[in-house]
């Protein structure tokens, strides 16, 4: 026999082959739309973001239904708030607030439609950091757990379908899924941010909600995981999943797949990845220099996330996305 004894590019020779061999496949179901909300009623570009805006109201009502068009099931919200930041952050858990009413908005106008909130201190406070601090600036964690569940109670009586907390307190899952419970919420389901790395690549974020120029100089080191950790990663994954998560989350993307692959193998529940706002940026910022193919780029990127492990995507090309993939199968 001559060689090569075995020609694996004969299944790549042709397109029907390829398809059939194909081992994972992204559609428009996996993925997740994160969207900022203001309280003014013009949308304003986010610079460092091409692409994306604050929303003003009737905009946000307008997106979601570009998102029920295009089969994206569901909407990340993000408020954005000019005023009534304190040192507690209490305006988060206003029944009356930016996010829940936002949340009533969309659930009335679109029930179908997916609504996920986020809960975390840091669009609130003066500080920019994700809970209470102390006089030394240490951000307290059972203070700041009380208030998440505030928070996350507020957002379920709204409507919200999924409560996220992405704070990274210790024990809040815990405490979130029982006071959901003894609220009667026993239908919100819990994203928990489990695996959220104190990541460089979150600067445009802070840029779109504002809460750049509140953190100052300020890290997130004392509770957001080390870049650099792993095993930890597993941990806090199987302490949420213990607490009442319904789903996990890796994030930063793109630079955490072996963490995404870890969790998904280990414990085979539903299994997040947030693309976050540098990755997009980056993406973005090389395609509009025509350094790269940035439809390309991207699609590659939200495939291999899947490919990891990920069972689904938050990310800001999730319209983008859904309509190139739309354009694909035609
Ligand atoms: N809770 C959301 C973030 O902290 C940042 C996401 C991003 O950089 O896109
Ligand atoms: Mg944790």
């Amino acid at each position: 026999m001559g060689y090569p004894s075995t020609r694996p590019r004969r299944m790549r020779r042709d397109d029907f082959s390829r398809r059939l061999m194909r081992e994972t496949r992204l559609a428009a179901d996996d993925l997740i739309y994160p969207v900022f909300v203001h309280e003014h009623a013009q949308s304003v570009d986010v610079g460092s973001m091409p692409g994306i805006r604050r929303l003003g109201m009737d905009d946000l009502l307008r997106t979601a239904e570009q998102a029920v068009a295009l089969k994206v099931p569901a909407l990340a919200l993000f408020p954005v708030l000019s005023g009534d930041k304190s040192l507690d952050g209490r305006e988060a858990w206003n029944p009356d607030g930016l996010a829940q009413s936002a949340v009533r908005a969309l659930k009335q106008r679109f029930p179908e439609l997916g609504v996920i909130t986020d809960v975390a201190l840091d669009p609130y406070t003066s500080h920019g950091q994700d809970g209470l601090v102390d006089a030394s600036g240490y951000v307290l964690n059972d203070e700041t757990v009380e208030a998440l569940v505030r928070q996350a109670l507020s957002h379920a009586e709204a409507g919200a379908d999924v409560v996220a907390p992405s704070d990274m307190m210790d024990g809040r899952i815990g405490a979130i899924r029982e006071a959901l419970e003894q609220a009667g919420h026993i239908h919100t389901r819990i994203l928990a941010y489990s695996a959220k790395y104190a990541s460089s690549f979150y600067g445009p974020f802070r840029d779109a909600v504002g809460s750049a120029a509140n953190l100052g100089k300020g890290n997130k080191y004392t509770y957001q995981m080390d870049p650099a950790n792993s095993d930890e990663a597993l941990r806090e994954v199987e302490l949420d999943l213990q607490e009442g998560a319904d789903m996990v989350m890796v994030k930063p993307g793109l630079p955490y797949l072996d963490i995404v692959r870890r969790v998904k193998e280990r414990f085979g529940a539903p299994t997040f990845v947030y693309q976050v706002s540098g990755e997009y940026a980056m993406l973005k910022a090389a395609g509009e220099r025509g350094w790269i193919d940035g439809c390309a780029c991207a699609l590659e990127a939200l495939r291999c996330i899947k490919r990891a492990g990920a069972d689904g995507i938050l990310t800001y090309f999730a319209l983008d996305a859904a309509t190139w993939l739309k354009e694909e199968a035609a």
